[in-house]
């Protein structure tokens, strides 16, 4: 992952420009009334403040000096609060009501941006520390920081309005006084850009460990770990995770916190003095020893010193805000343009129906793996119904991941139809797969959206998932409920949530297999949870409702070989390699890995069956 998306710490003027100038047009996108908006209230902000101090005291000054009628006077104050007050009337309804409703619109476009992202990234990513460090980086950040820009941005543009128009009234006066702002200035922006970056690689050094207490919160808080930690003591194991992040975020503050105090303590014991004593020095040299300074006059330079200091200050912090955020506009920038190696979107050949599927000479290796799949090569025609078989780890399931797309094989070809599959629409090929995964999972909605699995429901869909329940055989179970078939699952949201036992959760699964109705039906270990009832009459269900459709393919992976005889072919995989095939009689003749995995069963299941007709001898005895 980590080359695979871009993770610039780049902060040339350029970068920092285009990161936040991507954000902005973001955020015009979502809500382009909180851009003017923002605008309006940062100019009322700077205005009340510029006016007051300067403009407001040197026109009363100047009327008590030069003797101005009363009634000027009483004019210009009362304009100026009729202004004040409905820019702070418009402050107060921007900050209190607008800025939070839009906030929370542009938290939501953007998370929803980020969600998709992330659900539509390689799968491969997920094997990557890196891409759940971006991806935290990213997500984390981008939500705040987006507020952040706008508000920092629109700040700045006003600040340098303001110090422009504070700069000029002062040159009018003393071109000299204004150098005075500059010092500071300049040492701040010199400061503020060190102590950015610090603060920047701090945080960024802190995701590790703060995803280790993430990682420990949830599992404490999530229901799926409960059973675990009460019944062993492997939380004081996980714990340590929380001890080594909650360590690692100590070791940063260590690390980073005696640079930032140093350079705290100059700005502020060095820098501000400088500015503030200084000036009052200059003025009060120019009105008492030089005399050519009105009191109106001096008033309002000295206020206008501070306030453009200040402003030029400000401004500069602006730039050190805007280059910062910039910064972390690039984490987001990074992941939202990372490009899949398997896209959905990627167009490609429209394929509805299945005539042939093939794998010539495939090998496939996880990314930093040894090679799971070995030139494997095998043709199956419509009809078709196969077993894939073998002990753990042999490779069963990464058959499927390829099938699936979601891997592409390292090295061979996988043909649909007898064309590489990678011509296809990456889409298209997965609405040819109806499949039913070993680690299947439940969502918190109602039972038969679990089933549909799709946004709008018709009357259709419901009637083909109620139909694709009865035959998985978990209907009946949700019909006696008081909400039926639309109870919801789990209890996160609904105290009258339904909790399935892992054998019905597994037949939901498989309902959710047929309800896509696809040309081919892949069932991943889909009977490892249920009663041997259940399993004969999943399959005799599923067996009548296949043999009506001759078209459709069966994929089928289990370890309970009992299950695998129906197939037409059955393939043995070892280590990565298909090394026999053939139906039940014929593998059996073979006495190979599959007879031999095959006696041991029976011997199992005949020793249980032995065992349980002593107990009920036992029971009668
Ligand atoms: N995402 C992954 N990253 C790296 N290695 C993986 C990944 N998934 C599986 N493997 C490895 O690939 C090998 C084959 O795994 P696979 O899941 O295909 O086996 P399987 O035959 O389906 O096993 P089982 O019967 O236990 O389900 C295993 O050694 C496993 O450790």
């Amino acid at each position: 992952m980590s080359n695979k998306t871009s993770k610039s710490k780049d902060s040339s003027l350029w970068v920092i420009i285009r990161n936040n100038t991507y954000m902005l047009r973001i955020i015009y996108s979502i809500t382009p009334g909180r851009v003017f908006a923002k605008l309006l209230d940062a100019f009322a902000d700077y205005f009340s403040w510029v006016f007051f101090s300067i403009i407001f005291v040197r026109f009363l000054l100047d009327a008590l000096e030069n003797h101005r009628s009363y009634s000027s006077v009483v004019v210009f104050v009362m304009g100026s609060m009729a202004v004040f007050g409905l820019l702070t009337l418009f402050s107060s309804w921007y900050n209190q009501r607008y800025a939070r409703f839009t906030e929370q619109k542009l938290y939501h476009a953007i998370s929803m941006k980020l969600f998709k992202k992330a659900s539509t990234v390689d799968v491969g990513c997920y094997e990557y520390p890196q891409f759940y460090d971006q991806y935290t980086r990213a997500a984390s950040e981008a939500n705040v920081r987006a507020v952040r820009i706008l508000d920092d941005m629109a700040g700045l543009i006003t600040n340098i309005g303001a110090a422009i128009f504070v700069m000029v009234t002062m040159a009018q006066i003393d071109p000299f006084v204004a150098l005075f702002t500059f010092f500071p200035v300049v040492a701040n922006f010199i400061i503020g850009t060190k102590t950015n970056k610090i603060s920047f690689q701090h945080s960024q050094d802190d995701v590790p460990h703060n995803r280790k207490l993430g990682y420990v919160n949830r599992v404490v808080f999530l229901q799926k770990y409960a059973k675990e930690i009460r019944l062993s003591r492997i939380f004081d194991v996980v714990k340590n995770l929380y001890d080594d992040g909650a360590a690692g975020i100590l070791a940063n503050v260590k690390k980073y916190m005696r640079r930032s105090i140093l350079l705290q303590f100059i700005k502020v014991v060095l820098i501000y003095p400088l500015v503030f004593e200084g000036v009052w020095l200059y003025v009060a040299w120019r009105a008492i020893i030089e005399r050519d300074l009105s009191i109106a006059d001096a008033a309002m330079l000295a206020n206008a010193i501070v306030v453009a200091s200040n402003l030029l200050t400000y401004m500069m912090d602006g730039f050190v805000k805007v280059a910062e955020n910039g910064l972390y506009i690039a984490n987001l920038r990074g992941f939202l343009a990372y490009k899949p190696q398997i896209a959905e979107d990627q167009p490609g050949r429209d394929i509805t129906s299945l005539d042939s599927i093939e794998f010539r000479h495939v090998s496939f290796a996880y990314e930093g793996s040894e090679p799971v799949l070995q030139n494997v090569s095998f043709t199956l025609q419509q009809g078709r119904k196969v077993a894939l078989v073998g002990h753990n780890g042999a490779g069963k399931t990464t058959i499927i991941k390829l099938l699936l797309r979601l891997y592409d094989a390292t090295e061979g070809e996988i043909l649909l139809n007898g064309r590489n599959i990678r011509e296809y629409s990456v889409q298209r090929v997965r609405r040819l797969f109806g499949v039913v995964f070993q680690d299947f999972q439940v969502f918190s909605l109602s039972a038969v959206e679990n089933v549909a699995m799709v946004e709008e429901m018709s009357d259709k869909l419901r009637e083909k998932s109620i139909s694709a329940m009865k035959t998985s055989g978990i209907y009946d179970k949700l019909a006696n409920l008081p909400h039926g078939t639309d109870s919801t699952l789990t209890r996160e949201f609904d105290s009258e949530g339904v909790v399935l036992s892992k054998g019905q959760v597994q037949k939901l699964a498989i309902a959710r297999a047929l309800v896509k109705d696809a040309p081919t039906l892949i069932l991943d270990e889909p009977s490892s949870a249920l009663d041997p009832v259940a399993e004969h009459e999943i399959f005799e269900a599923l067996a009548r409702t296949y043999e009506h459709d001759a078209n459709k393919i069966v994929f089928l992976i289990s370890h309970r070989l009992s299950a695998a005889i129906m197939a037409d072919t059955i393939y043995v995989l070892d280590n990565g390699s298909v090394v026999e095939r053939g139906s039940h009689e014929e593998l059996m003749g073979l006495n190979g890995l599959y007879r031999t995995m095959y006696t041991k069963q029976a011997e199992k299941y005949r020793d249980l069956d032995e065992s349980s007709t002593v107990a009920k001898w036992e029971v009668n005895a």
